[in-house]
């Protein structure tokens, strides 16, 4: 068993904190958000993720994990920092690391193995993390081993994907590459596959990512084209996957979350060879018109509407809003009503938009509850698939709307009873 100090304990770090721990190893949790680390001394588990209270709890009342306020000297340290996508730059952020790499620098010892996890653009392990760490004389490779090894767990289902999932990590060298598999080697039943170089694990992770993107991307053009033609894209994609060939995914308002909107960008980095796959994130993006398009269809003109946003957390079941499709829309919005005042230079009819989730707690949004969101309400459009919501009854939700209009981007709630209880419904 070793000793590992983990560096970010967020929807990645904490997780792999927790099963490292489980399974015997001396683990050090370091975050740099005072506010995370006196929670988890604490005992709260701050991230909603199914099992994960449970799991954290586990390891913190064995001691095998430790939340501490600093850095501190391991055999292992894996790095699960934020690498944003900063939009204006439109580059990785990688002020994260950087930071992670300059406070781990002063305690890395001979013998000591660096891992990063967070996703990055191709080069970035070589490049940006190694210097900031052998600015303290000790070379990676000889000195101490530098791998990446990228996290492809689902949230929704962390916990066992953290165990369960192949992984694919390259080092600086093949002693670095040991160390890391030795360390995965201890937890990972899946597959553990090595590149010859970090850079390579990097893109691989990326490639993933995209890969996923581009593909709902021709979901979203085909739900598009099916409207066009007056065609059920459901039943028309369930179709088409009777082929054993094909295996189309499933359209929606978008494609959200910090990953698959997120790293496509980042395999442009040191290329401009993403044409196909700056398409397709412009097709999924463009999903939000889209929407907007059916509320006017429907309602003729948006001015003095009210709509009701169903869901804002990225995908079902889960709390987490970042890029959120159901949020963008809502801004979105809201924006075209101010550019609408800007062009015409007259007042135009408010758009009203609420949101409502049952899992989303983040303060900074003016969430509402479901009775509110939708009295009075023109149209009720569900961005999320929770749970929840295929239980949600109409009858009183069509008593409290101003129009019983259902637009379904999911293709979620169960359409015929929706009609039977007044609404028109429309799904992509
Ligand atoms: N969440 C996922 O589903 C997922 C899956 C695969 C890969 N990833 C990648 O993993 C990385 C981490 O993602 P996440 O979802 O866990 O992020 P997160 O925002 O949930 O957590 C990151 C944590 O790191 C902390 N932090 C920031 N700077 C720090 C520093 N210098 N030292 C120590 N702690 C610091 C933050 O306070 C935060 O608590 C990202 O690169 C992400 O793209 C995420
Ligand atoms: C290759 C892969 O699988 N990578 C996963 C992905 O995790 P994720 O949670 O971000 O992925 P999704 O569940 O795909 O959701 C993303 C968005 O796409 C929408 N969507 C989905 C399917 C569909 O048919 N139609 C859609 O419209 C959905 O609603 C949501 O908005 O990235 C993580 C971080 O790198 C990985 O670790 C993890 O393995």
């Amino acid at each position: 068993m070793s000793s590992v100090c983990i560096h970010g304990l967020g929807y990645i770090g904490l997780p792999t904190a927790a099963m490292l721990a489980n399974y015997g190893h001396d683990v050090y949790g370091y975050d740099a958000d005072e506010t995370v680390r006196g929670d988890l001394q604490n005992g709260d588990v701050h991230l909603d993720e199914p099992g994960l209270r449970a799991f954290v709890t586990q390891a913190l009342e064995s001691a095998q994990l430790e939340i501490t306020d600093e850095i501190v000297q391991a055999k292992y340290h894996i790095i699960c920092v934020p690498t944003p996508f900063d939009q204006t730059e439109r580059t990785a952020d990688l002020s994260y690391l950087r930071d992670a790499a300059h406070g781990l620098a002063p305690l890395l010892r001979a013998g000591d193995t660096v891992i990063l996890e967070s996703t990055v653009p191709p080069g970035t392990t070589v490049e940006q993390l190694q210097p900031i760490l052998e600015s303290t004389g000790l070379t990676a490779g000889t000195d101490f081993a530098l791998v990446h090894c990228p996290e492809t767990v689902l949230p929704g289902n962390i916990i066992s994907e953290l165990r369960e999932n192949d992984r694919t990590l390259g080092g600086v060298n093949g002693v670095s590459t040991e160390s890391a598999v030795r360390l995965y080697d201890s937890f990972v039943s899946g597959e553990i596959r090595t590149t010859d170089d970090p850079t390579t694990a990097e893109f691989v992770k990326l490639i993933q990512n995209t890969y996923r993107d581009v593909n709902i991307a021709l979901a979203n053009e085909i739900a598009r084209l099916a409207d066009d033609y007056g065609i059920d894209s459901r039943e028309a994609i369930d179709l088409a996957n009777a082929h054993p060939r094909v295996d189309i995914l499933q359209p929606g308002p978008g494609v959200g979350g910090h990953c698959l909107p997120i790293d496509p960008w980042f395999l442009g980095t040191g290329s401009d060879q993403i044409e196909l796959i700056s398409t397709a994130r412009e097709v999924n993006d463009g999903m939000t018109e889209f929407v907007i398009e059916l509320l006017e269809r429907e309602l003729n003109s948006l001015d003095g509407t009210k709509i009701a946003i169903l869901g804002v957390a990225y995908k079902g079941n889960v709390s987490d809003a970042r890029n959120s499709p159901g949020l963008e829309l809502a801004r979105t919005l809201a924006d075209r009503e101010t550019a609408e005042l800007a062009t015409d230079g007259g007042p135009t009819g408010d758009i009203e938009v609420e949101i409502h989730d049952p899992h989303v707690t983040d303060p900074t949004l003016d969430l509402a509850d479901l009775d509110s969101s939708t009295a009075g309400a023109d149209a009720l459009v569900v961005t999320t698939d929770h749970d929840e919501y295929a239980d949600l009854d109409p009858e009183p939700i069509a008593e409290r709307m101003h129009e019983a209009l259902l637009i379904d981007t999911k293709a979620h709630l169960d359409a015929p009873r929706w009609r039977e209880a007044g609404f028109a419904v429309r799904q992509i």
